[in-house]
């Protein structure tokens, strides 16, 4: 996906941060909440519920929900605009501190004073830890955690207990810099594969075809629009790969160099990664591509989080790239890579490619719903900066596809049953996810007409306000598998990330690394989104919180 950004709706608005918090808007918000059944009750609710609208009034209204198909559209907005986000919103959600950036929605008065009254004040020390401590501390772990997965595979049997004994014996400090001195900086042929790999996105990024596609609009009122042409750029990829490899294994060579040389391709990335996102800091300051953006006013910081949300350079869409091209595509490269090295070592071994087989239609997924993926966190809230470029470029590399590393080294034999057991609950997981992902586009798409599990959508019409005080209408989804929890579609995301985990056995922690670290992120993404939406959104937000109380399992959490 690439391209540009429709600015029609920015008319004129400031750059830089705005306080989220403005207060001054007394609108007449409306409440956009009906029912089929109980339309004089949406009609009384509806406009006109004016600046004095009291929270407990407006979130008691949990008979706010509509069915799909009664179409109580107030205003006439379209809904396919109607999402949107907070680029500015707190780092800390991404982080687990919180940010230094206020959301950039305005609110009501009466949401704004009682959000305000609720917030802890945040101190002087507060706001250090959340715009300093936290991220030195995400930047100090991130890149060692990546080294250590490699060294934990390629030099202690894939055992972290091992790993520790090397780290601790000669002190932390000591041992870790002991670590970091087995790696070496890249040779010609990784230095070759990876910008050669980097160009060859590029290009297809920028020259395969797809349909226009639309992001949600920003909170300045900016709408990006996308190429969305991710499956085929991930079809080219993959098919240009085993091409490839047959070309490589004719001539005596293997692409497995990868593996043999991975520290190689980590560090080059992380340092490659460190400079890209340097520019892309100070491009946003002074060569910012849209209105989308802005400054913390620290700079340690702005690396971190970024200063732009959608940049782009020469119409290259940079989180596109980050994420989907590279990211996301080198992901599923390395998996076939990691079990064509355990091919080449021990022959056909199940354990590595039933976990390959479940990556792979994930990926395949993931690519065939790519333009929904650009109305997720990612990319209506994360800025480009480190958290989400240098992660996307090196963290997936050497995180997210640590069991495939681990099983190069570790083969199991898994046997037939059990084999088709895990491919069954795996590919199971992957339809849930997808098929929950897919109800809330689908409702965006039909605005709000559409049945869900067969009967007609239960859907809340929730407004928002831009940065300019415009006026929105989004659609939230309260019934399906969004009105079983408010994110109970994390669920099958962690079990497929088991099921392909589970292949590796359990003689060790470290092909789990992925699970623990996917549990402890869309745990916290749980609360990252609500604090969005319930800024966003306001008292609609919780009327859905109210009706579908969970954030990811029912009964539980
Ligand atoms: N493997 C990994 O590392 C990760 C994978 N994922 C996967 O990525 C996918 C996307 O997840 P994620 O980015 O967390 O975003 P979500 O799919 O949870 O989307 C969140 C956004 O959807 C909108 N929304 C929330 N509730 C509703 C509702 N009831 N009806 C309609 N719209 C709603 C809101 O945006 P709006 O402003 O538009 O209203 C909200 O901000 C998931 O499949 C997830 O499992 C996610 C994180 C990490
Ligand atoms: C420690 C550190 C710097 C972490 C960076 C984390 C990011 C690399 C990840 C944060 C969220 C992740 C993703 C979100 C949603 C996705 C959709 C899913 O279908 C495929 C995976 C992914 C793109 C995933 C990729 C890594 C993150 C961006």
């Amino acid at each position: 996906m690439s391209s540009g950004m429709s600015s029609g709706m920015s008319s004129g608005m400031s750059s830089g941060m705005s306080s989220g918090m403005s207060s001054g808007m007394s609108s007449g918000m409306s409440s956009g909440m009906s029912s089929d059944k109980s339309s004089d009750m949406s009609s009384g609710m509806s406009s006109g519920m004016s600046s004095g609208m009291s929270r407990g009034m407006s979130s008691g209204m949990s008979s706010g929900l509509s069915s799909g198909m009664s179409s109580c559209m107030s205003s006439g907005m379209s809904s396919g605009m109607s999402s949107g986000m907070s680029s500015g919103m707190s780092s800390g959600m991404s982080s687990g501190m919180s940010s230094g950036f206020q959301t950039n929605w305005r609110l009501p008065d009466s949401c704004a004073q009682a959000r305000m009254s609720g917030d802890p004040p945040k101190s002087g020390l507060l706001s250090a830890i959340n715009k300093t401590v936290g991220p030195i501390l995400l930047m100090v772990y991130s890149p060692n955690m990546v080294m250590f997965m490699w060294y934990a595979a390629a030099h202690c049997d894939g055992s972290f207990s091992e790993l520790a004994r090397r780290i601790l014996e000669k002190g932390v400090v000591a041992g870790v810099a002991d670590i970091w001195s087995n790696v070496s900086l890249g040779t010609p042929v990784v230095l070759y594969a990876i910008f050669g790999y980097m160009l060859f996105a590029l290009i297809l990024q920028v020259t395969m075809p797809g349909p226009r596609a639309e992001g949600p609009v920003t909170p300045k009122g900016n709408v990006p629009v996308y190429k969305d042409n991710g499956f085929v750029c991930f079809l080219v990829t993959v098919a240009s790969f085993i091409g490839l490899t047959f070309y490589l294994k004719q001539n005596g060579l293997t692409p497995t160099v990868v593996y043999d040389r991975f520290d190689e391709v980590l560090v080059t990335l992380t340092l490659f990664s460190l400079v890209f996102c340097l520019v892309l800091q100070f491009k946003g300051y002074f060569f910012p591509s849209t209105s989308d953006h802005g400054s913390s006013g620290n700079l340690l910081f702005d690396f971190y989080w970024g200063t732009e949300l959608y940049p782009r350079v020469f119409g290259v869409d940079i989180k596109v790239f980050t994420n989907c091209r590279f990211g996301m595509t080198v992901w599923p490269l390395l998996c076939l890579i990691f079990a064509l090295k355990s091919y080449e070592l021990h022959g056909f071994v199940d354990s590595m490619w039933v976990s390959c087989f479940l990556q792979m239609v994930y990926f395949t997924k993931f690519f065939w719903w790519e333009a929904g993926y650009m109305r997720t966190i990612d990319i209506m809230v994360d800025r480009a900066g480190y958290y989400i470029c240098w992660g996307c470029l090196v963290y997936v590399t050497g995180f997210y596809t640590s069991v495939s590393l681990y099983l190069v080294n570790k083969p199991v034999h898994l046997g037939t049953p059990l084999s088709v057991v895990i491919l069954v609950l795996g590919v199971f997981s992957i339809a849930i996810n997808f098929l929950a992902d897919k109800q809330k586009q689908d409702i965006r798409a039909s605005d709000g007409k559409c049945l869900i599990w067969g009967k007609p959508a239960k859907v809340i019409r929730a407004q928002y306000v831009l940065e300019s005080g415009d006026k929105r209408e989004s659609i939230l989804l309260a019934s399906g598998w969004w009105g079983v929890a408010r994110h109970f579609h994390y669920v099958p995301e962690l079990l497929l990330a088991f099921f392909w985990t589970v292949p590796a056995g359990f003689e060790n922690l470290m092909p789990y690394s992925y699970v623990i670290f996917l549990f402890i992120l869309l745990t916290h993404r749980t609360f990252r989104d609500d604090e969005k939406c319930g800024a966003k959104y306001t008292t609609f937000w919780e009327t859905y919180c109210k009706h579908v109380p969970y954030k990811m399992i029912p009964g539980v959490f």
